[in-house]
């Protein structure tokens, strides 16, 4: 299982610190959470602050945009070139070329579901994409309760990955811990991004690596 630290958890005090621990305790990417105050009642970062963040990082960066617009936020973090962006269904009304776009920029894209959207909704976007990431909270805040039922849902996407594209991983976020970590190891989850229970940890490392199963 790779491991995401969602930097919105962190001391945003002493961000190079925190990128430095999460990074050198040994995370797989940096999950970053980008959010307008429109698509979700909460902002977050640009890329006056990212930037720092990606020159500091030695992981590579995983942009998750929780916007309205997302083709502008894809040129806005496009130059940082993190590893992943990452946008919502809901939110985009021509996925397809947007993956397009992304890719070209040499990201990989991936999509996000809400947790009331169905695996189904992505079907035939799957050979395009990288990852998917199944939200296992409602988008806009860390320190939420997992909501159960993902674990169902990544075992159908799974279904459908392996016929259409067995090379796209599955990533969940929100209110992941090491309670539920075997679960979705099992359900055929390969990422997890974890807010709240690394940042939350005095030993960055050990969270880390308790979810690296
Ligand atoms: O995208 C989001 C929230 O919208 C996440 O990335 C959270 O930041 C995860 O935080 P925890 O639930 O792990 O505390
Ligand atoms: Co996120």
């Amino acid at each position: 299982m790779l491991v995401a630290p969602s930097i919105l958890s962190a001391d945003f005090g002493k961000l190079n610190e925190e990128i430095k621990a999460i990074c050198d305790g040994g995370c797989d990417l940096i999950h970053v959470d980008v959010m307008d105050g429109h698509f979700v009642p909460n902002m977050t970062l640009g890329p006056v602050v990212v930037a720092p963040v990606a020159k500091a990082a030695t992981k590579p960066l995983d942009v998750h945009l929780m916007v309205e617009n997302n083709t502008f936020f894809v040129e806005l973090f496009a130059p940082l070139k993190p590893m992943y962006i990452s946008f919502h269904i809901e939110s985009e009304k021509h996925p397809h070329r947007l993956i397009q776009k992304i890719r070209d920029y040499g990201i990989r894209p991936a999509i996000v579901l809400n947790p009331h959207t169905a695996p189904e909704a992505i079907e035939y976007l799957l050979e395009d994409l990288d990852m998917v990431l199944l939200m296992s909270v409602n988008p806009g805040f860390g320190g939420q309760k997992f909501i159960t039922n993902v674990i169902e849902k990544a075992s159908k996407l799974k279904e459908l990955i392996e016929k259409r594209n067995p090379s796209c991983l599955i990533q969940v976020d929100g209110g992941v811990n090491d309670k539920n970590i075997l679960e979705l190891k099992q359900a055929g989850v390969d990422v997890v991004v974890a807010g709240s229970y690394v940042f939350g940890n005095e030993d960055y490392s050990k969270a880390i690596k308790s979810l690296q199963v």
